[in-house]
């Protein structure tokens, strides 16, 4: 990753109105290198998932450092993110969260509901959040490293071997 990040937006319908304003706070923000926006766009009606699923597959492809996605809640488009291998997104609202996600999670898609956070609290939340870097020699770099190896190795086809690996921390 570069100082300066690529990034990509995205959001439904219910998150339209935010991500339209956030993507006009990035494109003028010095440590974003570029944005993908992958919709929705003003008439379009897109389901969350597609949208998510999308934006993260640009991610887990290396053409983008981090993104963005905005829906009603911030949940679905969290949920659906999480289903393309290599994610890790999360929904926070809350200045503590959106510092500790990067900082515990190394997540690389931070989701937020603009049914549920003001708007100026979510510009502020983006702001932080692009200010942050994750430590790879940190002790919270085991504990990611441990859901990396988990999903690396298929070890959900395989119940007793995740339950040594917790076990083991
Ligand atoms: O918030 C959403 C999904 O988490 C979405 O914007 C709205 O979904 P719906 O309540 O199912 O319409």
């Amino acid at each position: 990753m570069t100082d300066q990040l690529r990034l990509v937006i995205g959001a439904d319908d219910a998150g339209f109105d935010y991500k339209e304003i956030i993507k006009g706070d990035l494109e003028k923000n010095e440590g974003v290198a570029s944005v993908i926006d992958v919709g929705v766009d003003a008439d379009s009606h897109t389901p969350y998932p597609s949208v998510a699923i999308a934006a993260a597959e640009i991610i887990a492809r290396g053409d983008a450092d981090r993104a963005i996605l905005i829906c009603g809640t911030g949940l679905g488009v969290a949920m659906s993110a999480n289903k393309v291998p290599g994610i890790r997104a999360v929904t926070a609202h809350d200045s503590f969260s959106v510092e500790r996600s990067i900082l515990s999670n190394n997540v690389q898609i931070l989701c937020m509901g603009q049914r549920v956070v003001g708007i100026e609290l979510a510009r502020r939340n983006v702001r932080e959040w692009l200010t942050y870097r994750f430590d790879e020699s940190s002790a919270s770099a085991e504990k990611v490293q441990v859901l990396t190896d988990y999903e690396q190795s298929n070890a959900h086809s395989n119940p007793s071997e995740a339950l040594s690996v917790a076990e083991g921390c």
